[in-house]
This record gives structure tokens, sequence and C-alpha cells, in this order.
């Protein structure tokens, strides 16, 4: 557990390094070094999980600064940091700030939390998007869909110079694929051809159904959403996530490889809540080596 620190500057300010430095060491002192699968059951009540989400919401946020394009994702973390900016907005700690809302849920929430929204099309560039996760292995590489959002998503988190996700520590996998299948949105008029192909590339696909409704989920964009399982495993997110989008039908996929430049991790100690960046949050975890114990 010995060795250097890293910090990721894109999600800490130079001026909260002591204060992060702190933390780290004293988790260290107290002897916090938990095992990945110690940590992901550690969340011991859905009221502590809040707590997480929360400051993660209020850690991100702490990096909008007056002025910006700010991209919104879905889900109840991302709902947080929305609520979060509105605050600071009403408060007049931030000015002129701007939203992109990647779905409904998202723009709805701007709206009501007082946030003024644009449309992804009338503007250049996006400053930083936040958006949380199902998923999240140490290389970064994430995957999304649990709200059968993630097509768009992807598409906001991506123009972001800077896409931040919020992952409280349920969320941190050794493998993608460990805990959640791989949502696949799909065309509805291909359907069938689609689960077939799928089916060669070694998956076990699902029809989500939905839940006060009968029938198949249908996303914001009219499409139905697959969930697919691999048995194997996903050792190479990035490739798979390319085949699954080869797939003619295939709208977009949960696996998201290659666009987060941060991914900050909730931890509970007790009482406390500490936001680490993922490479700290790697440092301080045992990773077992035999993967039965996962
Ligand atoms: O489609 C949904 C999204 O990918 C969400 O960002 C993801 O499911 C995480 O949601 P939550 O913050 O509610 O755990």
């Amino acid at each position: 557990m010995e060795g250097t620190i890293c910090f990721n500057s894109l999600v800490y300010p130079k001026t909260n390094h002591s204060t992060s430095l702190r933390k780290l060491t004293d988790f260290k002192k107290r002897g916090l070094s938990l095992s990945i699968s110690a940590v992901a059951q550690n969340v011991a009540t859905p009221e502590a999980q809040d707590a997480l989400k929360r400051a993660l919401a209020k850690k991100a946020v702490g990096l909008v600064k007056s002025g910006m394009v700010v991209g919104l994702g879905t889900g109840s973390t991302a709902s947080l940091a929305i609520e979060e900016l509105g605050r600071l907005i009403k408060q007049g700690k931030l000015k002129d700030v701007v939203a992109v809302g990647a779905n409904y849920q998202s723009r709805v929430l701007a709206r009501q939390f007082g946030v003024k929204t644009v449309d992804l099309n009338d503007i250049n560039i996006i400053d930083i998007a936040f958006d949380g996760v199902d998923e999240v292995d140490f290389n970064k590489n994430l995957l999304k869909g649990g709200g059968a959002a993630h097509t768009m998503q992807k598409v906001v988190d991506s123009f972001a110079k800077e896409c931040v996700i919020l992952a409280d520590q349920s969320k941190v996998v050794l493998q993608l694929g460990s805990t959640f299948p791989v949502p696949v949105e799909v065309l509805p008029a291909a359907i069938s051809p689609v689960l077939r192909r799928l089916i060669t590339l070694g998956g076990v696909p699902e029809i989500r159904s939905a839940l006060r409704k009968d029938g198949p989920v249908i996303t914001d964009l009219g499409n139905m959403v697959v969930d697919v399982s691999f048995p194997n495993g996903i050792p190479n997110p990035a490739d798979l996530e390319m085949r699954i989008n080869m797939i003619p039908g295939v709208v977009e996929n949960g696996i998201v490889s290659g666009i987060a430049t941060s991914v900050l991790v909730a931890i509970q100690d007790g009482d406390n809540v500490t936001v680490l960046d993922l490479e700290e949050f790697v440092k301080l975890i045992n990773v077992p080596t035999n993967e039965n114990s996962v």
C-alpha cells in the first residue's frame, strides 16, 4: 500500500490537494486497506449510499466555473449534481452557466432547479460534463445504461472537454460485466436479428421489460433495450464496445471506453464520507490475486 499518490489535477484544484492528501493519509494510518469485494459490499443502507452520492455531487459541481457550458447526465447521482448546480446558481455563486441535458430526466430536473438548458446543436463546446455509472474498472472503462439513457449520455460525455464520472464505492469493479449486463439500445424493427448476432458474440441477451407498463422498456429515443450478460467476462471493453456497435440495428451500447477524463469515487468510513479520484482509490485497496474472492 506504499507508493506515490497520484492526483488528477483535472479533478482536484491545487488548493484541495492538502485536504485530500491528509484524508488519504488518515485512512492509511487507521489501516483502512480494503479488498475490492469488501469495498463493494460496504455501503450499508440506501441512506448511506445517498450520502456518498451527495458528496460526489458537491465535489463535482465545485469544479464548475461561471460562464461554463455543463453537460448533465442522467440517474440518481447525476440528478443530485443537477440539484447542487441549481443551488449554487440560485445563491449567485455561479453566473452565466448553461447546461445541456443528455436526456428528458436531466432537462426536466435542470429546469426544476433553475439551471438554464440549451440544445446540444446550438453550442460549440461543452466545458465539463457530469455523469453517473453502473460499473467502472481501474482503467476508467465504464458500463452505463441502467436507466436506458446511455446513448445520449455517450454523445454529451464525449463532446465535453472534461468528463467527470461520479461513482460511489459499490460501482468500482475489477472487470466490467461483474455485476451488470451490457445494455444495448436497438431499433425495434431489427430486434430479432440483433439478438441472434449478440449471441454469436458470446452474449446472453434479454429484452428489458418495463416495470409499471406491460411490455418492453422504450427509450427516450423510441428504441428497445437488450441487457446482455457475458458469462466469460469482458476482458477487452473497447473491443466489445466496437463489435456490438457494428451490428446493424444497434443504436449504441453501454460500454464507454476512452471518454471519462476523471472518475470520482466516494468511500464510506464509519460516519464519514471521503471522495477520492480513482487513482487514489486504487492505491487504497488490495486487489485480490484469486479471482474467486472478488
Ligand atoms: O442509463 C443510465 C445511466 O447510465 C446512469 O448514469 C447509471 O445507470 C447510473 O445511475 P445511478 O447514478 O442512479 O446509479
